[in-house]
């Protein structure tokens, strides 16, 4: 009789700790964490960019900012089961339709270039007007020039004025511009450990949009994804990243209290990914400008106190397409104070300032890694230089 008594007790007790480890993948609020030490709130009533909107979901209000308080940190996903989960668009089906807006974006760039070369006559006229298109592309003044000497020598060496023979000259010109022999992927694979992606740049660029968007893609990748939102600025950054990652089942570690310490934050979301063997543990930040040092300092701050956990793989600098060369100042900065790997290159949308993207990567030397094309949870692309040059000229 004992022995059955004793027998029915492990069983029960077997049960209940597979319960609970259910409850843990699920994605479910966990155990809260410690509470940490408190960092001083360092904004500037001019922190905003101009121009920035003053409304949640835009850029960051300075005024949101309450006198900093320590808190306990939470690892939350809203109540979902799998069935109200989302499915992330299938890659094709995304690839396919973020290429055609990439296209549709161009089409001024690519009619107006298009046209020029079909002249019968490509005259000093022309390659000015060639030059001027490529500048309103936000090509860059030197590459532009550069671009349009060697295109007007092997015309002349060639002695073609066939224009598709002028457009497959101009296509492989930029595709060597734009660079193919830089290594595009994202350093996520790290057998045995979660990759750290540190997610930057300034106000209301797209950085959270991005990590949400990014989670997608990794969970469509079948990867196990969970997020810090260590933008602790504003309450709704945290609000909105959550939802993100709830929306496909990915945890988000995030502070109760807006102005909690974002290098704490930051640490428990690392140290969390670690406990729950993620393979990718995804941090995004605050928007700051890049000319406030203390902002920037707090930024390198998050960056060591994430590597007393782990090391930090990708650091993914966040750019609005739209803000053209402004962001070549930004990335400078961003790139002294955080190493950045990557350049995430948003609101390619609605632009034809594609161009832009030679002109960063050659300033830093760092490549284009990722392109948001639109407000829609699946509107990020992986960037592929071929694809992009051959978006930028089709018609
Ligand atoms: N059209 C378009 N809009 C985008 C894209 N990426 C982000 N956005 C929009 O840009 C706005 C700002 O995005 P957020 O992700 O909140 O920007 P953030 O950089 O996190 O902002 P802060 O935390 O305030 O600095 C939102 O309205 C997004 O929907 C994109 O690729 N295309």
């Amino acid at each position: 009789m004992e022995t059955s008594v004793f027998i029915t007790f492990i069983v029960l007790a077997a049960v209940l700790v597979g319960l609970l480890g259910l409850f843990l993948v699920k994605g479910r609020p966990l155990t809260a964490g410690k509470p940490r030490r408190e960092f001083p709130a360092d904004r500037d009533a001019d922190d905003l960019p101009p121009g920035a909107p003053d409304e949640p979901g835009g850029a960051t209000l300075v005024t949101d900012r309450p006198e900093g308080t320590p808190a306990d940190l939470d690892t939350q996903a809203p109540d979902v089961t799998v069935d109200t989960l989302e499915k992330p668009e299938a890659p094709e089906t995304r690839l396919a339709r973020l290429r055609a807006r990439l296209v549709k974006s161009n089409n001024i760039f690519s009619k107006s270039l298009l046209a020029l070369l079909s002249r019968d006559e490509i005259d000093d006229d022309v390659w000015d007007e060639i030059e001027e298109t490529l500048l309103s592309a936000d090509l860059g003044a030197e590459p532009t020039f550069e671009l349009v000497e060697t295109l007007r020598q092997r015309v002349t060496v060639e002695g073609s004025k066939d224009p598709e023979r002028v457009k497959a000259m101009l296509r492989e010109e930029l595709i060597k511009l734009v660079d193919p022999a830089f290594d595009r992927s994202l350093n996520v694979k790290n057998p045995g450990r979660p990759s750290v992606v540190l997610v930057v740049g300034v106000n209301g660029v797209g950085k959270t949009t991005t990590v949400g968007k990014l989670a997608r893609v990794m969970v469509a990748e079948d990867k196990d994804v969970i997020l810090g939102a260590a933008d602790t600025f504003r309450a709704a950054a945290a609000e909105q990243l959550t939802t993100w990652g709830s929306r496909v089942g990915v945890p988000t570690v995030s502070s109760e209290k807006e102005g909690a310490d974002p290098a704490s934050v930051a640490f428990d979301a690392v140290e969390k990914a670690i406990e729950l063997e993620s393979d990718v543990v995804m941090v995004d930040t605050a928007g700051r400008l890049q000319n406030k040092a203390n902002l920037m300092d707090q930024l390198g701050k998050v960056k060591r106190v994430i590597e007393k956990k782990s090391q930090v793989d990708e650091v993914l600098l966040v750019l609005d397409a739209t803000t053209g060369q402004n962001g070549l100042s930004q990335a400078k900065v961003f790139s002294e104070v955080v190493n950045v790997t990557g350049i995430v290159l948003t609101k390619l949308d609605g632009t034809a300032r594609g161009g832009i993207v030679v002109a960063i990567q050659k300033q830093l030397g760092v490549p284009v890694k990722l392109i948001g094309l639109g407000e829609g949870p699946d509107d990020l692309a992986p960037f592929d230089t071929e694809q992009f040059v051959d978006a930028l000229l089709e018609e």
